[in-house]
C-alpha cells in the first residue's frame, strides 16, 4: 500500500486543501485513495453525529466508500488544541488508538490502493501529555510530505520542520507551496529560499485560489510528484 502523512507547517495553511488535490490527483492515475484524518479538533452535529469538515472533504474527495468513523476516530466539538479539547471531555487519545484505527482502515485498502493522511495542526502536534503525532507517523514509517503555506514566517516554520523530522529519522519526500496570501511579497524568492535550503524537492505548486472563481483550484505538478508517488 502507498501510505502518505501530510502536514504543514502550522494550522490553516492548506493541508487538507491539498490532500483533497493529490486524492484527485492520483485518481486520475486510475487508482484506489481514501483521505484518513485520525484526529480532528473543530466538528458539528449532523443526523446526531459529530463530524469535522476536514474528514468530509477527504472522505468525498477519495473512491472508496466507508463509514465516517473509520476515516476519523478521534474527533472533537471544539476547536483547539485536540490533546486539551481531549482532556476537557475527558478522553485520551493514544498511540495504540491510532495504530488500531490505522490498521482498521488499511484493511479497506488493497495493496495497491493509497492511503493520504491529513495531520492537525503543524507538525509537533501534542496528542496527550507524552505524545506527539510525528511519534506516531515514526513508528508508522510513513512518508511524509511537508505543505508549506506561504505567508511571512513560513521560512522558519518549514526549516525547523523539516530539520525536526531530520533528526528523528522521519523521511520528508517533498514540499508543496501553497499560495495562501495573494498580499505576501517576494513570493517565487521565497519559494527559491526554500529550494536552495529544503534537501527534499518541490513537489507541486498550488496558486491561490479565489472562490469566486468559475475555475476549480488546480496544483501546478511537476514530474518527481508523480515519481514519489509511485504513479506511472
Ligand atoms: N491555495 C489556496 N487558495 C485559497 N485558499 C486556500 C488555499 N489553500 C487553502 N486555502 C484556504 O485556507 C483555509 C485553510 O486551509 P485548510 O483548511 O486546508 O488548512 P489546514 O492546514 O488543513 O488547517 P487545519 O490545521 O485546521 O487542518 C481554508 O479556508 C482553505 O480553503
Ligand atoms: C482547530 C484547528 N483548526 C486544528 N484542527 C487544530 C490545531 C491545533 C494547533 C495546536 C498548536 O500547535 O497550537
Ligand atoms: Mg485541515
Amino acid at each position: 500500500m502507498n501510505e502518505i502523512f501530510i502536514t504543514g507547517t502550522d494550522t490553516e495553511v492548506g493541508k487538507t486543501f491539498i490532500s483533497s488535490l493529490l486524492i484527485k490527483y492520483i485518481k486520475q492515475h486510475k487508482k484506489k485513495v481514501l483521505g484518513f484524518k485520525p484526529i480532528a479538533a473543530g466538528a458539528e452535529y449532523a443526523f446526531g453525529e459529530l463530524v469535522n469538515d476536514d474528514a468530509l472533504t477527504l472522505l468525498e474527495s477519495g473512491n472508496v466508500s466507508v463509514p465516517y468513523n473509520i476515516i476519523n476516530p478521534y474527533i472533537f466539538e471544539q476547536a483547539i488544541a485536540p490533546h486539551i479539547a481531549a482532556q476537557e471531555s475527558k478522553k485520551c487519545i493514544t498511540l495504540g488508538g491510532l495504530n488500531a484505527s490505522y490498521k482498521s482502515i488499511k484493511t479497506r485498502l488493497d495493496p495497491e490502493g493509497y492511503l493520504i493522511t491529513e495531520g492537525a495542526g503543524g507538525w509537533a502536534l501534542p496528542i496527550n501529555e507524552e505524545d506527539y503525532l510525528y511519534d506516531w507517523v515514526k513508528a508508522q514509517n510513513l512518508n511524509v510530505i511537508l505543505v508549506v503555506g506561504l505567508k511571512l514566517g513560513c521560512l522558519n516554520h518549514a526549516l525547523l520542520t523539516h530539520a525536526h523530522m531530520k533528526s528523528i529519522g522521519v523521511n520528508c519526500i517533498g514540499w508543496i507551496a501553497n499560495h495562501i496570501d495573494p498580499s505576501m511579497h517576494a513570493q517565487q524568492q521565497n519559494i527559491d529560499s526554500l529550494i536552495a535550503r529544503l534537501p527534499m524537492p518541490l513537489l507541486a505548486v498550488a496558486p491561490f485560489y479565489n472562490d469566486s472563481e468559475s475555475e476549480k483550484p488546480k496544483l501546478q505538478v511537476y514530474k518527481v510528484l508523480s515519481d514519489v508517488l509511485n504513479l506511472k
